[in-house]
């Protein structure tokens, strides 16, 4: 086990360089506005800020469910980092809090408290006009049923097309969406496909369309709600590797959310919720050793939430009967967890 690190504070480098520039603009003769401080300052918070670099950001996500005066916490200070580019899966048990999460993060629903911003969007102030942008553009969906994803009396080719058509604009006109369409059915292996009926598609086919569906304006990234769950297995390893393909030849962001843990094989970072919190991370990575030869390698963090809360596995705290708390030794290098035994 070991425990993720926050990104490092930039404040010294900003601060620094907001000093040389000061020196330089005072050896100019210039004087600095206060207005030139304040977007300085602004500028220097975000950049050393809780995940600025990333695309999406939770921080301490809270959402709260009231019916009939009981109140529900699905979200319980969930935070969450990914980075540009990256091809991960949320997974989680029944109840965890995925829906809850994948709904605030497409768009659908507002937390409670806490912020949420996936490609600069603030999700928690986003008028009309934004939010529809928002999830034609921004973010793309693949849902677990095919007649969410798919009009049935649309071809795959014109199923493809629709979401550029709804967008409208764009250069090139219908003759570029034309193409765009055909391309992208081309990079998920269903140019055969072009001109059939949802119907007349295979499971594995219907959701690699899907996907294709969901890449047509070009967003930022996809989410993919248990997009393999009536599949078979095989047929599931088709659909993965459409998604590492997208991943890999356009670059876009995969986020793929599951009560399946197996997942984790399938993907390089596997991010696990538990009651509303994010608890613990799998990270993939190859491995080459002496001899030439290449080994997947797979090891277990768990994570540390903003507020210092490290949660331990439950295949760890079991074996050794970890009940309420127990004893930290701090090493050199290292950090001791023993179980009480007082
Ligand atoms: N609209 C709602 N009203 C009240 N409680 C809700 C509502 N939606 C979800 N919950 C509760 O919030 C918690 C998290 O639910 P959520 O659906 O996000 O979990 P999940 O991990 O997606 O589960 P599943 O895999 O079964 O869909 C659960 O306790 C659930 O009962």
């Amino acid at each position: 086990m070991a425990h993720t690190t926050e990104p490092a504070d930039t404040t010294d480098t900003a601060d620094t360089a907001d000093a040389t520039e000061t020196a330089e603009t005072a050896a100019r003769g210039g004087t600095v506005s206060l207005a030139d401080l304040e977007a300085r300052a602004a500028a220097r918070g975000a950049a050393s800020g809780y995940g600025h670099d990333a695309l999406i950001v939770c921080d301490r996500l809270v959402r709260v469910y009231s019916t009939d005066g009981i109140e529900v916490q699905a979200l319980q200070g969930l935070d969450l980092l990914v980075e540009r580019g990256e091809l991960m899966a949320l997974v989680g048990a029944s109840g965890s809090g995925k829906s809850t999460l994948l709904n605030i993060l497409t768009g659908l629903d507002v937390p409670t408290a806490g912020s949420a911003s996936v490609a600069g969007c603030d999700l928690l102030n986003m008028d009309a006009a934004t939010r529809l942008r928002y999830r034609r553009e921004i973010v793309g969906f693949v849902w677990q049923q095919t007649a969410r994803n798919l009009l049935p009396f649309l071809t795959a080719h014109q199923n493809v097309m629709l979401p550029m058509q709804l967008r409208g604009g764009g250069p090139g006109g219908r003759r570029a969406r034309k193409s765009r369409a055909d391309e992208l059915l081309d990079i998920l292996d269903l140019a055969h496909c072009r001109d059939l009926r949802p119907a007349q598609l295979s499971g594995g086919e219907q959701q690699r369309t899907a996907i294709a569906v969901a890449l047509a304006n070009g967003p930022d990234v996809v989410f993919a709600d248990e997009p393999t769950g009536e599949l078979d297995s095989s047929t599931a390893e088709q659909v993965f590797a459409a998604f590492r393909r997208v991943n890999d030849e356009l670059g876009t962001t995969v986020v793929i959310v599951t009560h399946d843990a197996t997942v984790a094989e399938e993907v390089r970072r596997t991010v696990a919720i538990r009651d509303g919190r994010t608890a613990s991370e799998v990270l993939r990575r190859t491995e080459v050793d002496e001899h030439g030869r290449e080994s997947v390698v797979a090891q277990e963090y768990a994570t540390i939430d903003r507020a210092g809360r490290l949660q331990l596995p439950r295949d760890f705290t079991e074996p050794l009967g970890i009940k309420e708390r127990v004893l930290l030794e701090l090493e050199e290098d290292h950090i001791q967890i023993h179980p009480d035994r007082a």
